[in-house]
């Protein structure tokens, strides 16, 4: 077998660390790519340098991997709960064991910093955690009829699912997608982005070593013809998706051709509400918190932070100051803050949505700009300035936001300095981390002005009045409302989306409906009454 990724790790800094390939997993084993002829160069966000080949796997490599969890399927459904969630409950065991490891791993190939990946870590063994304990809790229902006879309904795994995901939470995605698949009896073939493939195979070895039959969770890697590959498969009962809203529509439609199941957690454009009432402190925190974690890459981030129009000054000089004191640098330090963005195309377009904004008349009051750290080794990385498009031209020039906050917003200028609703940067999903401010005066108006969208992913309100806040959190057509805190989104609870931010659900106990069926049985303990 193939020498593990993590054993070469110890002592591992940025620019330094040898990603073992193959990245393909599937038999239980490590499998070389066919063809090496479209290979594409995966890259270490911190210093631009290519960490390692992604090698997609053409028709016959998924279909191997796909008879593979087949295979497996037919043993591990088989297998009681409990069984399972033994077996589970090792694998959450070894990562927990590895966490730092891992989380290395993780920020070294998506960008984010130590800090966060190993919170992210923390979260992939707990979702194992939490399904191999609902694994043993599977069951139907015993119904009884007339005459002594009775039915009852077996809840049963679907077969082989399919995992798509994302680039932002790459060990995350994979770990919440198979731990409720597995812990219901299904195989997974998982497909991570080709921009961030690196974990997934370490997963799949983990789950290896924890006991799980050979081919229960195979990783493949590619783009979209693979995911393609993938979605049109004969034998896959169910396609998990995690990505943009444009990919989600392909692949509920091309599912859509063989009647497979589908969850499609996607985009979002996400309002965080602060009223005049709110504790000031706490909701500034909450904004931050909203919009630059993982480099503002987050789908449920709060990007458009609408602020009551009598404490926009003191907001916006709160925010704008901690914003510009965050650290942004090296990943793999522990006191950096903000790392890289994934790659050189999305800083640009990042930044091209910074120019677009000032173009349409945003006011950039701090970041939006290329950033490149003082260490030499991390000035081909992709970093930028984290950014605030405000509302007030009184901070830039310095001078207490109090003193001026009368004058300012009873001028005329507010209309032309403003971001506004229709600005590209408050309408299209950014990716990045840039946090786009709104002033509003009444809680109708922010409640439509904030539902205006056709995302619903996620949604927020500070506010001290307890009335107020769960009204809001009724009138928001969005998945999750958060009240007083913002991202906070543990195992335990639903997190999927309303409207185009896509269907299904992931994490809580609900997701075991998303990765089995029911089946109902009907037993006859008489004669058949026949009317013919
Ligand atoms: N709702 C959530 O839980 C959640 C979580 C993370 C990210 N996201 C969203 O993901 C997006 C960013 O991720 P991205 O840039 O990787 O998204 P993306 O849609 O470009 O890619 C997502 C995945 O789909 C694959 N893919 C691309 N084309 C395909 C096709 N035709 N058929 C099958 N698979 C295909 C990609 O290779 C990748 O693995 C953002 O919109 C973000 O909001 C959502």
């Amino acid at each position: 077998m193939a020498q593990s990724t993590l054993d070469s790790m110890p002592g591992a800094s940025t620019g330094t660390v040898v990603i073992t390939e193959p990245l393909n997993f599937w038999g239980g084993k490590r499998v070389k790519p066919r063809e090496e002829k479209n290979a594409e160069p995966v890259f270490e966000p911190a210093t631009g340098r290519v960490l390692c080949q992604m090698v997609p796997c053409g028709a016959e490599e998924v279909d191997e991997a796909i008879q593979s969890a087949y295979a497996a399927y037919q043993k591990w459904s088989k297998m009681a709960g409990m069984e399972r969630a033994r077996v589970m409950l090792e694998a959450a065991r070894i990562i927990r064991e590895r966490r730092e490891k891992i989380a290395k791993l993780e920020a070294i190939n998506n960008g984010k910093t130590i800090t966060e990946a190993l919170v992210n870590i923390d979260i992939s063994w707990k979702s194992i955690e939490y399904y191999a304990g609902l694994a043993g809790t599977l069951a139907g229902q015993h119904i009884q009829l007339p005459g002594g006879a009775f039915a009852y309904s077996r809840r049963e795994p679907l077969g082989v699912c399919v995992g798509i995901g994302a680039w932002n939470f790459p060990f995350v995605i994979a770990t919440m997608k198979s731990a409720p698949a597995l812990a219901c009896g299904n195989a997974i073939v998982y497909k991570p982005s080709p921009m961030a493939p690196v974990t997934a195979v370490i997963l799949a070895e983990i789950y290896k070593e924890a006991g799980v039959p050979d081919g229960l969770f195979c990783v493949v890697q590619g783009g979209a013809e693979t995911g393609s590959l993938l979605c049109h498969h004969p034998k896959v009962a169910k396609v998990s998706f995690t990505g943009s809203v444009p990919t989600g529509k392909k692949v509920m439609e091309m599912s859509a051709k063989s009647v497979k199941q589908v969850t499609l957690e996607l985009g979002g454009k996400s309002p965080l509400i602060i009223f005049k009432d709110c504790e000031l402190e706490n909701a500034v925190k909450g904004a931050l918190m909203a919009n630059f974690l993982t480099q503002g890459q987050v789908c449920c981030n709060g990007t458009r932070v609408f602020v009551q129009r009598e404490i926009m000054p003191q907001f916006l000089e709160e925010v704008v100051k901690r914003t510009k004191a965050i650290p942004v640098g090296d990943p793999l330090l522990g006191s950096t803050r903000m790392g890289p963005l994934i790659s050189k195309p999305q800083l640009e377009k990042v930044l091209g949505f910074v120019s677009q904004a000032k173009k349409e008349g945003a006011r950039v009051l701090c970041g939006g700009d290329p950033f490149v750290p003082s260490d030499p080794k991390l000035k081909g990385g992709y970093f930028m300035s984290p950014c605030v498009l405000g509302t007030s031209n009184t901070l830039v020039n310095g001078g207490t936001a109090h003193a001026q906050s009368a004058l300012f917003f009873n001028t005329q200028s507010l209309s032309t300095d403003n971001c506004r609703d229709d600005m590209t940067c408050v309408k299209e999903e950014i990716f990045g981390p840039v946090m786009s401010v709104l002033p509003f005066d009444t809680e109708e108006e922010v409640i439509q002005r904030a539902n205006n969208t056709t995302f619903g992913l996620a949604s927020g309100v500070f506010t001290r009045d307890i009335s107020r806040a769960h009204r809001v959190a009724a009138s928001m057509e969005a998945g999750t409302c958060f009240i007083n805190n913002y991202n906070i989104n543990p195992i335990e609870l639903p997190f999927g989306g309303y409207k185009m931010s896509g269907f299904g659900r992931e994490n809580g106990q609900v997701t075991i409906e998303y990765y089995s069926q029911l089946k109902t049985v009907v037993v006859e303990m008489g004669d058949v009454e026949s009317l013919f």
